[in-house]
């Protein structure tokens, strides 16, 4: 639970660095952080980010995420998310695959939509557990609304290194567009039973731009490029962990990384070992872009257009919106609609290389 004594992250297992960035130097225009993002964005799409100014936002949403994990399951499955490609509601522990073969998952989630914390008490795209709603002005719209600022303050820079006019990247994520962009709080019981080869959460990329993460557990691993192997990112208190998702990926032909990640379970790789008998806890506010932004390269940025013309032909096009690029990814992660593992081929999205 939130709020438990847990003990320290071990010093013996494979874990990679992340550039810290101060956000609030970066938000005054210092250009040694705004570097760093930009160097942390580009190569392994990871970085953590203090000075954030949203801790008490982050404990509040714990908080909520406790009150909402405890409800009984037949109460949580009210607000179940469904299996049409939808996110929003709740997300129960084993309707998901984590891999080809369809092994299910072991977390579960409460997720929010962006557009009903904004939209508050009007209903925009769903109605939630009331451990929601006693929440949603004190606790989820705050956090959203500093995971927004927090985005469009990323895209400002990411404008300027591409080379692309002022605002470029926020019209792409307008808050008066409906989008997938959504706040998540992860259950993970402790104590997983033994298996030999199996993730919590399997491995994959994120679906929209820009991803804010707050854990306070060992578990979350990425497969950085050149080093062909898992490594676990540390969690450091007071900081977050921010990632590039594919959306960004695809606007900028490429310059921008999303990089593959998972999270793995407490005995086999465990949120590593005296870890593993702990519940492991992880909230993230997910923005995405606007439903019906095409997801294509930016092009009218020279940098982009050039990155695009040395990738294969057409691996950025992808001819679809992003309402429709997440309900696919969705939809075919649910074991529900799993036909066999062309299905969880058919959830992926620019993972680089796939791997179980
Ligand atoms: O729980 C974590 O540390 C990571 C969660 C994650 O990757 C996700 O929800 O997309
Ligand atoms: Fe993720």
């Amino acid at each position: 639970m939130p709020g438990t004594v847990l003990p320290p992250f071990p010093d013996d297992v494979p874990t990679v660095p992340l550039v810290v960035v101060d956000y609030a130097l970066m938000k005054a225009g210092d250009a040694a952080e705004i570097d760093g993002l930009w160097k942390a964005a580009t190569e392994l799409g990871f970085w953590y980010l203090k000075n954030h100014g949203a801790d008490e936002e982050v404990d509040a949403m714990f908080e909520m995420g406790a009150e909402t994990m405890a409800l009984s399951l037949e109460e949580k499955m009210l607000f179940e998310q469904g299996d049409s490609g939808v996110s929003f509601g709740y997300k129960y522990a084993g309707s998901s695959a984590v891999d080809q073969h369809g092994t299910p998952d072991a977390c579960e989630f409460i997720n929010v939509a962006r557009d009903d914390a904004l939209a508050w008490p009007t209903p925009a795209r769903r109605t939630y557990p009331a451990t929601v709603n006693a929440r949603m002005e004190s606790a989820v719209r705050p956090f959203t609304l500093k995971s927004i600022e927090i985005a469009y303050v990323c895209f400002g820079i990411f404008d300027q290194k591409l080379g692309l006019p002022d605002g470029t990247l926020a019209r792409l994520h307008p808050l008066d567009e409906h989008s997938g962009s959504e706040s998540r709080c992860i259950k993970v019981p402790g104590n997983l039973p033994y298996s030999a080869d199996k993730a919590t959460l399997g491995s994959h990329t994120d679906f929209g731009s820009l991803s804010f993460l707050h854990n306070r557990l060992g578990g979350l691993q990425v497969f950085p490029p050149g080093v062909e192997e898992w490594k676990y990112v540390k969690p450091l208190p007071g900081h977050a962990i921010c990632n590039i998702g594919d959306a960004l990926t695809v606007f900028s032909g490429g310059i921008l990384r999303s990089n593959v990640h998972r999270v793995v379970d407490s005995i086999c790789r465990p949120p590593p070992k005296a870890q593993a008998a702990y519940e492991r806890w992880s909230l993230v506010h997910f923005t995405r872009p606007g439903q019906s932004i095409m997801m294509q390269p930016l092009e009218q940025s020279p940098m982009v257009a050039e990155s695009v013309a040395k990738a294969p032909g057409g691996k950025y096009n992808t001819g679809v919106n992003a309402g429709a690029w997440f309900a696919r990814r969705i939809q075919y992660q649910r074991l529900a609609n799993r036909k066999g593992p062309e299905s969880w081929m058919a959830s992926r999205g620019t993972e680089h290389k796939e791997i179980y």
